[in-house]
């Protein structure tokens, strides 16, 4: 059963990003607070830059933040494909320059070693994770779990034992690191940021009759624990 989430509807991506920052500051202020850190898990691909600048802004104890990615192709942090560069170039800036970073990419060459070393550094991190903000694809995919990916039951497994699963997929551009499930389900907060009418749409499909293989943000929805909350905003001009 899948516990209703929040929505956050806003009027333009530029309002979300804006309001998101805030919010999700807020929530790390709380959970420096009570632990004396705090862990925040961040997606790539192209919705988040805008959040990422408005968040980077804010006063908040940074030095007392890791930044981890949820996900990351494999390819040097010098491409324009990597979420590493996306969130050095984006959120690690300003105000939140301070904060500390725990990559996925490793500069080996079998991506199942990287996987190994992203594991045992997301491992030695004071887990859970305070904050995890989630994307979604137009499939369904989150993080890195595709439904075309042969690795997708063990990455979705909620009782997986390894906190980062190297992946693959036809509909992948590259091969992925990813957290997994539990990893993200055992967070104090799971954000899904979404915009455009077509995601929108799609989940409202999932949220009515999630399809965790067919379509893995169900997953998510399934197995969370508390309500997730959705930061939705319509695309320019729609
Ligand atoms: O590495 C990635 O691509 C992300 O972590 C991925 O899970 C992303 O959140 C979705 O693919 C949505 O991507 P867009 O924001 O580009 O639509």
């Amino acid at each position: 059963m899948i516990a209703d989430p929040r929505w956050h509807r806003f009027a333009t991506p530029e309002q979300l990003a804006d309001r998101f920052a805030g919010d999700m500051a807020d929530f790390l202020k709380i959970a420096i607070s009570q632990r004396g850190q705090a862990l925040l898990a961040v997606s790539g691909g192209t919705t988040p830059a805008a959040f990422f600048r408005a968040l980077s802004t804010h006063d908040l104890p940074w030095t007392d933040v890791t930044v981890v990615p949820v996900d990351e192709r494999f390819v040097p942090t010098t491409s324009e494909r990597s979420n590493e560069k996306l969130i050095r170039q984006n959120l690690l800036v300003n105000k939140a320059a301070a904060a500390r970073f725990t990559p996925l990419y490793h500069d080996v060459a079998d991506i199942s070693d990287a996987a190994k070393l992203a594991d045992r550094a997301v491992t030695d991190l004071p887990l859970p994770f305070d904050v995890v903000v989630l994307g979604m694809g137009g499939d369904g995919h989150t993080a890195s779990f595709f439904p075309d990916s042969p690795e997708l039951t063990g990455a979705i497994d909620p009782a997986a034992s390894h906190h980062v699963l190297a992946v693959t997929a036809p509909s992948a551009d590259e091969p992925r690191l990813t957290l997994t499930l539990p990893v993200l389900l055992s967070a104090g907060l799971i954000a899904l940021h979404i915009e455009g009418a077509e995601k929108h749409s799609l989940l409202e499909t999932v949220l009515a009759e999630p399809h965790p293989r067919e379509k893995p943000i169900g997953a998510v929805l399934l197995h969370a624990a508390k309500p997730l909350d959705i930061y939705w905003a319509p695309k320019k001009g729609e």
